[in-house]
This record gives C-alpha cells, sequence and structure tokens, in this order.
C-alpha cells in the first residue's frame, strides 16, 4: 500500500491501515526465528507491529511467539491453513485477511502486521489481495542448489533471505556461489544472508522492510 492509499483507507476507516508483508518458505528453514529476531528490531525503530501466524492444523509458531515475552501475545493472531497452505495465502486468503483486519481493528495504531505461512515449498507464493510485499526464506541447510531449482517462492518474492549461514561449514555450501547463483537467478533483485538465531543479516531484512512498505 503506498502512501496515497493508506491516506485514502485512513479517511474510510478511521484508523491508519497496516502494511502487510508475507513471511513464507520451506518448512524449518527459519521463518519464526526470523520473526522472533526481527521483532525486537523493529521495536526499537518504533514500529507499530502485530503478527499472524499460518500452521497446518495447529496454532504451534503463534503459541511460541506468544509465549516468547517479545511481543504482547494479544498482537499474534493464528489461522489453521488445513491440509493445503497454499490456499490461504494465495487462492483464497479470506482468513488471513480477516486475522489481520481484525488485528487493526483491536489496535488502531498497528503500522505492520507479518503473515508469517508455516509448512510450504518451494512453489509457494502470496496473494498481493493478502501482503503489499513479501519475503521467501530457505536457508542454507536445504542444500545450495535451491536457487538453482528456480521455484516460484525463489524467484518472485521481493526479498529472499538465505538463513542458517552459519551453517554452510557443516553441510558444505559454498555460501559466495550460492548467493551469486541466487542473485543471478533472480536478476539481481534483493538477496540477504542471515543467521536468525544470533540475529546477523537481521538490521539489513528490517531495512528493507521499512523501506519497501513504510517508506522509512
Ligand atoms: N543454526 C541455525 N539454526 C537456525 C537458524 N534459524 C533457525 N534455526 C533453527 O532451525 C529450526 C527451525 O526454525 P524455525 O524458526 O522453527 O523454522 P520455521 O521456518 O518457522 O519452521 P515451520 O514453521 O515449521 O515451517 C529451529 O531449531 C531453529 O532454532 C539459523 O540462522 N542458524
Amino acid at each position: 500500500m503506498n502512501m496515497i492509499d493508506n491516506q485514502r483507507a485512513k479517511e474510510a476507516t478511521g484508523h491508519a491501515v497496516a502494511a502487510r508483508v508475507g513471511i513464507g518458505g520451506p518448512v524449518g528453514s527459519g521463518k519464526t526465528a526470523l520473526i522472533e529476531a526481527l521483532i525486537p528490531v523493529l521495536h526499537a525503530r518504533g514500529v507499530d507491529l502485530a503478527v499472524v501466524t499460518n500452521d497446518l492444523v495447529t496454532k504451534e509458531d503463534a503459541e511460541r511467539l506468544r509465549r516468547s515475552g517479545l511481543i504482547d501475545p494479544q498482537r499474534v493472531a493464528a489461522v489453521e491453513a488445513g491440509a493445503c497452505p497454499h490456499t490461504v495465502i494465495r487462492e483464497d486468503p479470506t482468513l488471513n485477511i480477516a486475522a489481520g483486519d481484525e488485528l487493526e481493528a483491536r489496535f488502531p495504531g498497528v503500522e505492520l502486521i507479518l503473515f508469517e505461512s508455516g509448512g510450504d515449498n518451494l512453489a509457494s507464493t502470496f496473494s498481493l489481495d493478502l501482503v503489499d510485499w513479501w519475503i521467501f526464506v530457505i536457508d542454507v541447510a536445504g542444500g545450495d542448489d535451491i536457487p538453482r531449482k528456480k521455484g516460484p517462492g525463489t524467484l518472485r518474492c521481493d526479498l529472499l533471505v538465505i538463513n542458517k549461514q552459519d551453517l554452510a561449514p557443516h553441510v558444505g555450501v559454498d555460501l559466495p556461489r550460492m548467493l551469486e547463483e541466487a542473485r543471478s537467478v533472480r536478476a539481481q533483485r534483493p538477496v540477504i544472508l542471515t543467521d536468525a538465531r544470533r540475529g546477523d543479516g537481521v538490521g539489513d531484512v528490517a531495512d528493507q522492510i521499512m523501506k519497501a512498505v513504510l517508506f522509512r
């Protein structure tokens, strides 16, 4: 949503409409860990934040974030995706849109809502009816050939995050080469290396989000 759209939405609803950012990627690549690392960084920059998580048949990721002490538990909403995780973020994102709307109604100052989609694969992409901008998270332990496989997630996302960079020496991954191949298949669109557990690269991810959807 750009600033003009946001102003119109504000006039229509009486409150600013939050920017919506998707965070998808294969199971276990570190999406929740990235959110856990991003929350304090974004809070320190004064961003008013909420999170919607998607799990298949549980509320595992939401419960983890609520227990983390990083964010007011009321600001974390959970969507149960059922058998097909793509449906609720791409084909019919109604449940996620409603979860975001409810958070906005409850917290009128919220500026940014992160939507994590758990349990997805290399083909998952977000509907632009749901998010303004989205990140795809892969990890080095999943194999340095992932960028070469040219999955739609890798190719189409606004920002590709290659997480678990610390594991590269342990799994025989040539990190500079993986980064170069990722940049090449994405025609030089942004790619960031992270270690979400230590926080490396997370400030750069926050920079990209803020520049893209908060215009600051
Ligand atoms: N070494 C290392 N481990 C990481 C990193 N990021 C996440 N992990 C670990 O990887 C595992 C999976 O991380 P999660 O954040 O749960 O991954 P996820 O993508 O949210 O997983 P799903 O929600 O199940 O799809 C956990 O054991 C994390 O501690 C990292 O940068 N380095």
